[in-house]
């Protein structure tokens, strides 16, 4: 039976809270801009779950098709898009991904 990446990302996705599609693993990024957003999500306690997309060819396509985005990492928080590298860093720059993620119930008040 041929493989269903598309099904597969999409039940990754559904499947965790905070899922962070990333080059490396967040204790070893190999990649500068998975390492940012990774080192972020860290910084603000937050659980996620990762995948590294250089262990699956099909996924690192695949999931660049899923959100019609072009380049990895990819965050994910209940179900939708957060951003790439960028987004995420200036989101937490400004101040606003802690109350983003309290807001969608995935980090404490408190944190
Ligand atoms: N500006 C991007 C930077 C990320 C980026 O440029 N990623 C590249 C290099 S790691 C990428 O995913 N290229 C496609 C690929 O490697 O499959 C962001 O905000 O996330």
């Amino acid at each position: 039976m041929s493989r269903n990446v598309q099904d597969e990302i999409k039940s990754m996705v559904e499947g965790n809270d905070v899922l962070l599609f990333m080059k490396g693993t967040p204790i070893f990024p190999q990649c500068g801009f998975s390492s940012v957003v990774a080192g972020v999500l860290n910084h603000l306690g937050v659980e996620y779950a990762s995948v590294n997309v250089l262990e699956d060819m099909e996924v690192r396509e695949g999931i660049k098709a899923y959100s019609d985005w072009p380049t990895i990492p990819q965050l994910y928080v209940k179900g939708e898009f957060v951003g790439g590298c960028d987004i995420v860093k200036e989101m937490f720059e400004e101040n606003e991904l802690r109350p983003f993620l309290q807001e969608k119930g995935v980090l404490a008040a408190d944190a």
